[in-house]
């Protein structure tokens, strides 16, 4: 932190007189100073060394200082440029401000001003580094667990905490809340973050295969086991090993798997060799692990192994505070991703994401911002692009006939389906792709909703 304080200043005039009365006035405020005669000197140097500000004056023999503007924007992003000149041409040093310059500094004023601004630049650089320090503690970007509300708040500090420790941890949510997002933030913020992150989805694979894939297999194990493979627990040694969907892990998988958990060792199938396995353990569902318990479908052993802390993340609509900050960062990421930009959403369309339910979570957020950013034309969102357009219309009039929300869910959730995959042209993989499940627990949703 020490080390960001540095605010570095390169001053660059063809005057020996001016480069020393700057030199001696920044270096009396505390700032690292360094001088130059000109501009092809002062690139030299940004070369070799970076600079937060370049102070330069405009009129120079050789390059001047709008020549030197336009070198250090195009090469050196992060270093700000400050024109001094004279009044005879403020003219050129405003059109230096169109180019990028921060400011300008008018020779023969009193240097106080100069110094504030130099010191409200310095304020706004340190808030940019701090930011990027931030996020990229927080995987460069990738995921948005900044919140507002108090409750979700306290479940990230726990998730902050358990990361550091060992423990199993279980995470509980409705579909889409972000419980893999989660269970990737307690990995980076563990011991383990260099090694790898191994995410297995449960309830894509049959019961033979799920063993398959968590403990590997020798080569002729069974039918179709042409080669050797390594299990997930395996693949994850050193790391941490994610179950996602733990819910719908058959009876017989769950007891070798909480042999696994207890000795940390596995025998790949058509092996007795043991091999040690060293792996931190997330598993989440969305079923109400109790209720399974309680119909003989999941063993309670299990259950306390996998659930030394427990994390229950909220539905987005109980954490409705949060929505504007995720519209953003996922408008931002997609502006990036599809290469559009935006200079316009209409306010229907604002006011339709501000007060939308999202049955399906953070997942249904971010496809409508994907989709509505997609359809955009001339940087305009609009609300003719809005998924189940009238939606909101149906929030607003009174319900004739309330139903069970699990019904509400399901009828909602059938409906986006049908509709992404009429847009996908009912292309299956494309589709699971773009509602991020997989093809398998497409298929089931099909089945289920009778969709085909
Ligand atoms: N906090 C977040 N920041 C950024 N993206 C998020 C966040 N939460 C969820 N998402 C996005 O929403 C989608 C669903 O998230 P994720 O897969 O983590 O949910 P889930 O609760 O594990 O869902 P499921 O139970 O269906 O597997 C993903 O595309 C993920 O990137």
């Amino acid at each position: 932190m020490k080390k960001n304080n540095i605010f570095k200043i390169l001053v660059v005039d063809d005057e020996k007189e001016y480069r020393e009365v700057f030199q001696m006035i920044l270096e009396e405020n505390g700032y690292i100073t360094e001088v130059t005669c000109g501009g092809e000197e002062a690139l030299e140097k940004l070369k070799n060394k970076s600079y937060d500000l370049v102070l330069t004056d405009l009129i120079m023999k050789g390059m001047d200082g709008i020549e030197l503007l336009k070198n250090v924007k195009k090469e050196y992003t992060d270093t700000e440029v400050i024109i001094v000149t004279g009044y005879g041409t403020i003219k050129n040093a405003v059109e230096a401000m169109k180019k990028g310059a921060y400011t300008y500094f008018i020779k023969g004023h009193d240097p106080e001003e100069l110094l504030i601004e130099i010191e409200k630049l310095k304020r706004l650089v340190f808030i940019e580094k701090d930011n990027q320090i931030l996020r990229s503690k927080q995987g460069h970007s990738k995921f948005m667990l900044n919140t507002k509300n108090k409750e979700f708040k306290k479940i990230i500090n726990i998730a902050e905490k358990a990361a550091k420790s060992n423990v199993n941890i279980l995470i509980l949510g409705e579909s889409g809340v972000g419980k893999e997002v989660f269970a990737k933030y307690i990995h980076e913020c563990s011991d383990r973050k260099d090694e790898h992150f191994i995410a297995v989805n449960c309830h894509a694979f049959s019961e033979s295969l799920l063993e398959s894939e968590l403990f590997g297999h020798e080569k002729g194990a069974f039918t179709g086991a042409i080669d050797k493979r390594i299990g997930r627990f395996e693949a994850a040694h050193g790391g941490t090993l994610f179950l996602d969907e733990t819910g719908d892990i058959p009876l017989s998988t769950q007891v070798k798997l909480l042999r696994t958990i207890e000795e940390k060792k596995i025998e790949r199938i058509g092996s007795n060799k043991s091999i040690d396995v060293d792996f931190r353990l997330i598993c989440a569902t969305n079923k109400e692990l109790h209720k399974s318990i309680i119909n003989g479908e999941f063993r309670e052993d299990l259950f306390y192994r996998i659930s030394t802390i427990t994390i229950e993340i909220p539905p987005l609509r109980d954490r409705k505070e949060d929505i504007p900050d995720l519209i953003n960062f996922f408008f931002e990421k997609f502006k990036i991703k599809l290469k559009k930009d935006v200079c316009e959403i209409e306010k229907e369309v604002m006011d339709f994401l501000l007060s939308y339910e999202y049955p399906g979570n953070v997942r249904e957020l971010k496809n409508i911002v994907e989709r509505l950013l997609v359809l955009s034309e001339k940087g305009i969102i609009q609300e003719s692009d809005l998924p189940e357009h009238g939606d909101k219309k149906t929030y607003d009039k009174e319900i004739e006939d309330i139903k069970p929300l699990k019904v509400i869910r399901k009828e909602t959730e059938a409906k986006y389906i049908e509709r992404v995959l009429e847009q996908c042209n009912y292309n299956i993989t494309e589709a699971a792709r773009k509602l991020d499940i997989s093809r398998r627990q497409l298929f089931n949703k099909i089945t289920e909703y009778g969709l085909k």
